[in-house]
């Protein structure tokens, strides 16, 4: 049970129903089973201790019991990025697999998966395909929009909750289980709801290079690119929300959306040149701006430099496809001596080397350093106490890739303050 699973298992154990919850990972069940997640997320620890004690929620790694015992499925299983792009459905013909073997009577097969278009089809070939006597079953497609940080909070208060079934009888059991949810409900068909996912998630990608590629531009024009994403946001057409321009989006997920919704397109022979650049300026976006930082401190080369944040953004201890990853990397091939913090996020052994070390604190993390790059905006961070924090320092450089801290008050405090889009 990653992100998903266990955000869907205790939100329905939220809401009054009986969960089971599934992995074929035993180290994973085994600490739920104890109250441990495998992944820092707030608020879903205490809620799983909840839950735990209230026995609205338990965890197998048998799929047999956890099949047979519930009549209401979710497949919340990873679909990764395959070497072209196109999203991996290894785990999710498993998952069918295992359902098709197991069942003994009518079940709903519910899809949170981000999955291409037309895999609820192929969900049901699997499952038929492997059961081992015909059973009657109906499959519904009802994607995921929480995002991590705040997982509990955005399956709560969800924007909007879509379904998407041939079957208007499993459609309804579906909406009924979320009936104490206040949110809009999209009722529609399998392939819609598929769409919806992967064009949500490929549109706030695009919001974000937007503005990425315009803070290039207020570099160069020496215009603060925040004040211009303020005026615009104002618009109500537009809207404030996913206007912050910064080292690039990271996650499991925009990254590997965009490239499965690219391949989709390629299927059909149709162009998405929009999504083609928005990949293209996100992959981008770290190396320009560290190469405009680069000028400002004469050189990275021999430098030592402190990297505050590594996770892809604050409030997961998530590396996928973190923008400060790459960071580090590009960093390491210029012989830079890096000293890295993250509130919860640890460097994976592969990184760390005499020359790239992590601390625990922010004060021995910045110690003789040259320059500070800010990857994620940790509150940590906006509230630290800059002002004894400089005493560590060796230079005062601090390049805010997320233009979270105050420019203003880190001139003054004697700071050469450096953000994204001229600030
Ligand atoms: N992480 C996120 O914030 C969001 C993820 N999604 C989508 O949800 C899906 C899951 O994402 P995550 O939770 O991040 O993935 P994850 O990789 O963290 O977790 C997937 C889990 O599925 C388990 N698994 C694999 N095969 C299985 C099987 N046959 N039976 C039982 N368990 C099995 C794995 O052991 C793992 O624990 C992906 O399609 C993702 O795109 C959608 C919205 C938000
Ligand atoms: O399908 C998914 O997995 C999820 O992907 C994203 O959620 P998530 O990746 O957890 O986090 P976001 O808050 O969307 O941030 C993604 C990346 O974009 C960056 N970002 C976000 C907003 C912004 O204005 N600027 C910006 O650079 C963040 O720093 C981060 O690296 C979507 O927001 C969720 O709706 C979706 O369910």
């Amino acid at each position: 049970m990653g992100y998903v699973g266990i955000t869907t298992g205790l939100l329905f154990a939220e809401l009054g129903w009986q969960v089971t919850g599934l992995d074929t990972d035993t180290m994973k069940i085994h600490a739920l089973m104890g109250g441990k997640l495998s992944f820092y997320e707030p608020g879903l620890d205490l809620l799983l201790k909840k839950h735990l004690e209230s026995g609205n929620i338990h965890f197998t790694t048998s799929p047999e019991k956890g099949i047979r015992e519930n009549d209401i499925i979710f497949i919340c299983v990873g679909t990764p990025s395959d070497k072209d792009g196109s999203a991996d459905l290894q785990a999710v013909r498993g998952a069918a697999t295992s359902i098709g073997t197991y069942m003994n009577d009518y079940k709903i097969i519910t899809v949170k998966s981000t999955v291409p278009i037309d895999t609820n089809r192929k969900l049901v070939e699997w499952i038929t395909e492997s059961q081992l006597q015909p059973q009657p079953f109906d499959v519904v497609s009802n994607p995921e929009f929480l995002r991590e940080g705040s997982a509990l909070y955005d399956s709560l208060n969800p924007d909007r909750i879509v379904i998407g079934s041939d079957s208007e009888r499993a459609a309804q059991v579906i909406q009924s289980l979320y009936s104490s949810i206040h949110a809009p409900i999209l009722l529609t068909n399998p392939r819609t709801a598929e769409l919806i996912k992967y064009a949500s998630n490929a549109y706030l990608a695009t919001k974000i290079s937007y503005v990425n590629e315009l803070a290039r531009l207020c570099e160069s024009l020496e215009v603060n690119v925040t004040d211009v994403t303020k005026g615009m946001g104002m618009d109500q057409r537009i809207g404030p929300h996913f206007l912050k321009a910064g080292i690039g989006y990271g996650g499991s997920c925009f990254p590997k959306d965009s490239m499965a919704l690219l391949y989709t397109a390629k299927e059909q022979q149709v162009e998405l040149s929009i999504l083609d650049r928005v990949v293209a300026v996100n992959n981008s976006q770290s190396t320009h701006f560290l190469t405009i930082w680069e000028q400002k401190i004469d050189g990275f080369s021999g430098k030592t430099v402190a990297i505050l944040g590594i996770s892809f953004k604050p409030n997961t201890d998530d590396l996928r496809e973190a923008p400060a990853l790459s960071i580090i990397q590009q960093l390491q091939h210029k012989g830079v001596h890096l000293r890295v913090h993250d509130p919860i996020a640890k460097l994976p052994q592969a990184f760390l080397s005499e020359k790239v070390q992590q601390f625990e604190s922010i004060e021995t993390t910045l110690q003789h350093c040259d320059a500070v790059i800010l990857c994620s905006e940790w509150k940590d961070y906006r509230e630290a106490d800059w002002q004894q924090l400089r005493a560590h320092m060796k230079n005062y450089y601090i390049f805010d890739g997320r233009n979270t801290l105050n420019g203003k008050e880190m001139t003054k405090l004697g700071y050469a303050y450096f953000g994204i889009g001229y600030r």
